[in-house]
Formats: C-alpha cells, sequence, structure tokens
C-alpha cells in the first residue's frame, strides 16, 4: 500500500505580511523584515527537500481541492467564514481574529485549498486508495476555534478533516493527535462536548495560547474525557516526547480505537524552533511517527493522515518533516545532516520532573472507554 502527499504551490504563496511576528510598527520601533517567522518559505522548503531527495519518487501525488462552504460550515460559524471572505477581498487582506493572524488578498482560497487538502487525503486513506499519507498544507488550523482565526491559523483544517470523515464518508471514531507544540485550543473547543472525534495535544505548558492547555481542560457533557492535554515542560527532548506516547497517547488511542488517526503535524517542538523552547530532533519525531504507525496499523488498518501544522525553522523544519514521511512511506533516504550538531544538546534523558507531568495525565486514560 502507498504513502500519499499533498501540496499546493499556493500554500507557498501564503502572505504573512511584513512584520516578523506581530506586523510592522514604526511607532513600536517594529521594523519591517524579509521574513515573518510564520514565512511560508519554511513549508516550501520542506516541500523542496521532499521533490530533491527523492523521496517523492516514492509517494503518490494527492491533488488538493477547495473545500466548500459547507466544508467549512462543519466546525466554523457563518459569521466567522464571512469575516474572512470580507478581509479576503480587501486589496491588500488584513489582520483577522486575534489581531495578529494576517490573510492576504485572496487568502480565503488557500485557506480554503488548505482544508481541502485535508480532506482530499483523508478520502483518500479512508477509501483505502493509500495506506497513510502527508499533507503538506498551509496555512496551519489548530488554533482557530469555531468563531475565529487565530496563531495564524484561519480554519481548523484537521477538524474540517475529521468532520467530513464524521459526517460524509460514515465514521463513528476519529482521533486528532495534535505533536505541534503549541495548544490545540481550536480542536479542542470545536469538539469539547463531542466524544465522537478523540482530540489529544502534546504540547509545552502556557507557550501558547496564553492561560490555556491544562491537563483539567477534559471536554465537557458527552465529551468529557475525550479532550486530553498533555502540558510538558519546557526544555522537553525526544526522551520525554516518547515516554508521553508510551504513557499517554498510545494507550489512549488504544482505549479509543478510533477508525482513523489525524496527526496535527507541527514541526516547532523541534530544537531549533523560534516559537518554542523544546529540544524533539528529527530522530526524536521519526519515532513519534514510528509509535503512530505501528499503533495504527494495530487499531485501525494504518489509516493515518498526517495534516501539517506550524514549524518555523526553515533550517531544520524540512528535516524533521523529511523523517515523519520517511517513516510513512517506510524508506530511509536522508540523515539528518543537524544530527552531529544538535546530538550532544540534550533532551535524550528523562528527567524527573518530566516523568511527572506525563503521569498527570496519564491517570485520565482510564475514562477513555
Ligand atoms: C505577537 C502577538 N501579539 N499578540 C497580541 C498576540 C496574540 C501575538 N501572537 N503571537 C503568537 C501567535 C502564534 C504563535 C504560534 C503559532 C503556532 O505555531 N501554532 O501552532 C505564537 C505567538
Ligand atoms: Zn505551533
Amino acid at each position: 500500500m502507498t504513502t500519499g502527499y499533498l501540496w499546493n504551490t499556493l500554500y507557498g504563496w501564503v502572505d504573512t505580511g511584513t512584520g516578523s511576528l506581530a506586523a510592522a510598527n514604526l511607532a513600536e520601533r517594529m521594523q519591517p523584515i524579509s521574513h515573518h517567522l510564520a514565512h511560508s518559505d519554511t513549508k516550501r522548503r520542506f516541500h523542496e527537500l521532499v521533490s530533491v531527495s527523492g523521496l517523492r519518487d516514492n509517494l503518490v501525488d494527492v491533488v488538493a481541492r477547495p473545500a466548500t462552504d459547507a466544508d467549512i460550515l462543519r466546525v466554523h460559524t457563518e459569521e466567522h467564514l464571512s469575516i474572512i471572505k470580507e478581509i479576503s477581498a480587501r486589496p491588500t487582506g488584513g489582520i483577522a481574529g486575534d489581531g495578529v493572524t494576517m490573510l492576504g488578498n485572496g487568502g480565503l482560497d488557500i485557506a480554503l485549498l488548505s482544508a481541502g487538502g485535508a480532506i482530499e487525503l483523508v478520502k483518500q486513506v479512508v477509501a483505502g486508495e493509500l495506506r497513510n499519507g502527508y499533507a503538506l498544507v498551509n496555512p496551519p488550523g489548530h488554533h482557530a476555534p469555531r468563531n475565529q482565526a487565530m496563531g495564524f491559523c484561519i480554519f481548523n483544517n484537521t477538524s474540517v478533516a475529521a468532520a467530513y470523515a464524521r459526517n460524509v464518508l460514515g465514521l463513528d471514531r476519529v482521533a486528532i493527535v495534535d505533536w505541534d507544540v503549541h495548544h490545540g485550543n481550536g480542536t479542542q473547543d470545536i469538539w469539547w462536548t463531542d466524544p465522537s472525534v478523540l482530540t489529544i495535544s502534546i504540547h509545552q505548558h502556557l507557550c501558547f495560547p496564553a492561560n490555556m492547555g491544562f491537563v483539567t481542560e477534559r471536554g465537557e457533557g458527552d465529551g468529557h474525557g475525550y479532550n486530553l492535554n498533555i502540558p510538558l515542560p519546557p526544555g522537553s527532548g525526544n526522551a520525554a516526547y516518547q515516554h508521553a506516547f508510551e504513557r499517554v497517547v498510545i494507550p489512549a488511542l488504544e482505549a479509543y480505537r478510533p477508525q482513523l488517526i489525524i496527526v496535527g503535524s507541527g514541526f516547532d517542538a523541534s530544537i531549533l524552533d523560534p516559537l518554542a523552547r523544546m529540544m524533539v530532533t528529527a530522530a526524536g519525531f521519526r519515532k513519534l511517527a514510528r509509535m503512530v504507525i505501528d499503533c495504527a496499523d494495530r487499531i485501525c488498518g494504518g489509516k493515518i493522515a498526517c495534516v501539517q501544522e506550524g514549524g518555523y525553522s526553515p533550517h531544520y523544519l524540512p528535516f524533521c518533516g523529511l523523517a515523519v514521511i520517511e517513516e510513512l512511506a517506510e524508506v530511509r533516504l536522508l540523515d539528518d545532516p543537524y544530527q552531529g550538531f544538535i546530538s550532544t544538546m540534550g533532551g535524550d534523558t528523562l528527567q524527573q520532573h518530566e516523568r511527572e507531568w506525563i503521569e498527570n495525565a496519564a491517570v485520565l486514560v482510564k475514562d477513555i472507554t
């Protein structure tokens, strides 16, 4: 069976403006810069490495189609969609939602193609046309709740795809495993009362958004127990992430038995990422992918759809992403050229405080039935 790969040139055209995180602003002495921290070049470089490394020759191209309004409205409000349409139609776009999320002119079309790309991959994995796959979409989605854009996210791509799998493809149980380093607050919001989608977010505690992502946030009503937050302390590396997957993520998936696993695949937990303080390496991401792939083989016929979330190191994200896709496709082409440099920095030994953080989440798995 084959591994699918989805990219569209327009994902590299996302306009993040002239700011570096917030917009350039002379009064605040925030001078313009060529590359915003979320500049689409980082993900384009990932795509180019997939091609130039020869990995793409082992993959089946999946063509992105724009999500329809109906696809978006399964998880977002009419108001949110209409605000995005209005900003996208402005000659130079504007700022959406949280006051920092830039949407360029025509940004609606790319955001619909991003959510639609996630749908297309899920469609082909669920149909059994692909064993698994990677949708290298942009803009990301996991910070977008039902009613707004947030944290560079316009539409919640993984949730749009999960809702499609539930409502159109007829699946009863879908799991979203979000290993992006920031809390998947949008995904949590969307599925808060709904046990048919198990939402798991493993993230640096309180990195972003502020004051969210606590282990005590478990869902409400029928959804109680089906939102699992695994906050980790800054400095967590390969050992902590692997232990968290062994003790929490994999047991939760085994208990829930989803028919499809969607991975919110951000690489901003990497040791070279500027927007967080974790220490995961390409080898670490490869190991996490291996654990989820083996689990999927045991519980849902290997059905995994990875959907790109964040990641801000143009230097290192491509190699972290390549490692995950190599694992999905079960080929080994490139070694991590940064390994020698980063291998002595730490993160490969589980620390006692990391173990304790992880146990705080592990005790909650028993409530997943
Ligand atoms: C600046 C600023 N100023 N203000 C008021 C706000 C709300 C600001 N947002 N900062 C951000 C926005 C997004 C991220 C990470 C996104 C990601 O990768 N998610 O996976 C981090 C910091
Ligand atoms: Zn992130």
